[in-house]
């Protein structure tokens, strides 16, 4: 399904953090090309040795990844196994991790959030089209290629990483914990991931994304997260009426209601052509 690549071609240098079972290092893999060596950039991200019965999973993960190619999906070059240890190579994004880059307090304009959820719009119509679920959809799992500069008018351009290892093989506190990104039907059975859930999951990271990378349900515990759906709740909504409606369609409980992936792209478009943008162009920092 995908390259395998030589534990020896590759070398591990500082440690960037962690996902759920993983673990993740900047590196770098050297190849030779007719004779030439080449050393590249990458992010090697490690499975932990504990969940190491998960390595079909993870891989799994990585080869859906690697199968189709998109701009705005992140690119696998491939993996390694050496004794126990699971690494999945891939492409090194420069900015890293959405969730954490807004959290850093930059201020960044309406159309620049916009630009970003139409890009992650687009690569869900994509998996969309190919009939391929992700289900892992958060800005943890947006990676930012380049940061734009709203003052200069170049935009943002980000990529969807790869779902880690699948919600099937998590405990179900994993789960709850994922509250409110996994789907309300996901929680009754795993297996039922659809497509339908990742519309959901898209909808919690719009709200992300318009709330600076401010965790929707910070802080709240697993009995309090699990009660958010028995009572069918809604994230606060957004002042900008249209936003807040965009990302309650997505959040429909019943998810055969949830729109398409062009509905979503429609409206994020005229959201895009809308005065409201103008007047917020950079929103005040609120932290
Ligand atoms: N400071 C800093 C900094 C950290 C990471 C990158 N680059 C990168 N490249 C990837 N391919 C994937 C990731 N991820 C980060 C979280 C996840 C979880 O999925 N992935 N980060 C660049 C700068």
């Amino acid at each position: 399904q995908f390259h395998m690549i030589k534990y020896k071609d590759l070398k591990w240098e500082e440690s960037l953090g962690q996902g759920s079972f993983t673990r993740i290092f900047k590196g770098s893999k050297t190849d030779v090309h007719d004779g030439e060596k080449h050393v590249t950039e990458v992010l090697l991200k490690e499975l932990d040795v504990v969940h190491k019965n998960c390595w079909e999973s993870f891989f799994e993960a990585a080869s859906l990844m690697s199968q189709i190619s998109h701009k705005h999906l992140l690119l696998v070059y491939g993996v390694s196994v050496h004794g126990v240890k699971n690494i999945m190579v891939q492409e090194f994004v420069k900015y890293g991790a959405l969730d954490l880059y807004l959290k850093r307090g930059r201020s960044v304009s309406v159309s620049w959030k916009l630009d970003v959820a139409k890009q992650l719009a687009s690569a869900l119509n994509f998996l969309e089209e190919k009939n391929i679920v992700h289900g892992n959809i958060c800005t943890k799992n947006l990676l930012l290629a380049r940061e734009g500069d709203t003052s200069q008018g170049s935009s943002p351009f980000v990529k969807l990483s790869d779902p880690g290892v699948s919600v099937t093989m998590l405990g179900k506190d994993v789960i709850l914990d994922r509250i409110p990104w996994v789907a309300p039907e996901v929680l009754e059975a795993p297996e039922n991931l659809t497509m339908e859930c990742d519309k959901w999951s898209f909808g919690a990271t719009v709200w992300e994304i318009f709330n600076n990378g401010n965790a929707p349900l910070r802080g709240w515990d697993l009995k309090r997260k699990r009660q958010f759906y028995e009572s069918f709740q809604q994230l606060p909504p957004s002042q900008w009426t249209e936003l807040a409606d965009l990302i309650s369609q997505c959040m429909e409980y019943q998810s055969a209601f949830r729109p398409s992936c062009r509905s979503i792209i429609r409206q994020l478009n005229s959201l895009i052509t809308s005065d409201y943008v103008i007047l917020h162009a950079t929103e005040p920092v609120t932290q």
